[in-house]
């Protein structure tokens, strides 16, 4: 039996402060201890550049016949792009923006019932990534690994069952739709299933795969402009799959134009090249450097899908995509190894596997 996601952080505890979880609802100012400047926010050194672009990342359409090239375009340069028409009936996202709703509406009290424990994974708390951080980000999350059956149970005794179902039908469409992206964008490079043994049983079997959802609700916020929603970071997956609300939030970074905003498109979803893509890929594919703002009017939510290879499977650059007279640009990892080194080391991980080639 791999190893799950589940067993990730038994040995890398981090302390959050879950109950100190404010109630968002009643404050009117905000408090120092969320108030952040451009020196709480320089983990990655991205430069404060003025978002001047008026571009933003592409929305593809998964029925175009040359999906696969924008796809791959899209990861080379922003590491992220829109689609629409992905097969995901439109009732079903909303079954899930719903359950995420009512999640976050349940008084703090409940939610703390299924708070997720110092090595744990799944449960309710801030980001994990809250711990390098001098000041709190303005947000709650959920997040969701196996069966969400005792944590649902706890925080709604009566229709603990009806949302297991729909958690049960979102994440196994995520799965076959992030297994098709990753095949597209691969296969934009010349790459095809021979040349991924772990991946290539038959692209029908995805059990090499495992996944992570994550419930994010960013309240309504009295001084948006001094706040964050969730700090500037990197997903650790192969792809993330998100879905933001009618709210826009999301801000990505490309070093020449700066933070960009990601319009909400209804019905459209948003996808991320993660670390172990961008390992995978040698390179070739940017994990994208993303966060989330907050505003003064309305409340946002988004659920993310993050999929990765089951823990013990090794990720290393396809040999294809490296130059014979190079070595691959990073060594390999497990998807377990790799997030316990961006628990501990955060902004550094994806520099700390990388082979460092003499000039
Ligand atoms: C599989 C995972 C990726 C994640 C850590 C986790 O174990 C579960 C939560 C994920 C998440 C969601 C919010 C942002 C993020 C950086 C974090 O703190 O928790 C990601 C983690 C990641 O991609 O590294
Ligand atoms: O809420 C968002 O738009 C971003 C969420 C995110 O980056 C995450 O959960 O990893
Ligand atoms: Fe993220």
């Amino acid at each position: 039996m791999p190893a799950m996601l589940t067993d990730v952080f038994r040995g890398h505890p981090i302390h959050l402060p879950h109950s100190h979880q404010p109630d968002f609802t009643s404050l009117r100012e905000l408090p120092d201890s969320y108030s952040w400047t451009p020196k709480d926010d320089i983990l990655f050194a991205a430069a404060p550049s003025p978002p001047t672009a008026v571009e933003t990342i592409p929305l593809i359409d998964l029925d175009h016949p040359d999906a696969a090239n924008q796809i791959g375009h899209a990861c080379r340069t922003w590491g992220a792009f829109q689609i629409a028409n992905h097969g995901v009936p439109l009732s079903l996202l909303q079954d899930v923006e719903f359950l995420t709703g009512s999640l976050f509406g349940l008084p703090v009290q409940r939610k703390l019932k299924a708070a997720r424990s110092d090595t744990g994974v799944s449960g309710y708390g801030v980001a994990r990534i809250a711990s390098f951080f001098n000041k709190q980000m303005w947000s709650e999350g959920f997040t969701i690994t196996g069966s969400p059956l005792n944590d649902f149970r706890k925080l709604w005794p009566q229709h603990h069952l009806n949302y297991c179902d729909i958690v049960e039908e979102y994440e196994e469409r995520m799965k076959k739709l992030a297994s098709k992206l990753m095949w597209l964008a691969l296969n934009s490079l010349g790459v095809s299933e021979e040349d991924v043994e772990w991946a290539s049983l038959n692209s029908a079997d995805l059990s090499w795969a495992q996944a992570a959802l994550q419930l994010n609700h960013y309240p309504v916020c009295p001084e948006p402009d001094r706040a964050m929603g969730l700090a500037a970071h990197t997903d650790s997956t192969l792809l993330t799959i998100l879905y933001q609300n009618n709210t826009a939030g999301l801000q990505v970074f490309r070093d020449d134009l700066g933070w960009i905003t990601v319009p909400p498109v209804p019905g459209s979803l948003v996808v991320n090249v993660g670390d172990l893509f961008h390992i995978l890929s040698n390179g070739l594919f940017k994990s994208v450097l993303h966060r989330a703002r907050v505003n003064q009017t309305r409340a946002r939510l988004s659920v993310d899908f993050l999929w990765g290879p089951q823990s013990d499977i090794k990720i290393s650059p396809v040999p294809k995509l490296v130059s014979p007279l190079e070595s691959p640009l990073y060594r390999s990892v497990t998807w377990k190894k790799y997030l316990q080194t961006k628990a501990t080391h955060f902004n550094k991980a994806l520099s700390m596997i990388r082979n460092h080639r003499e000039e």
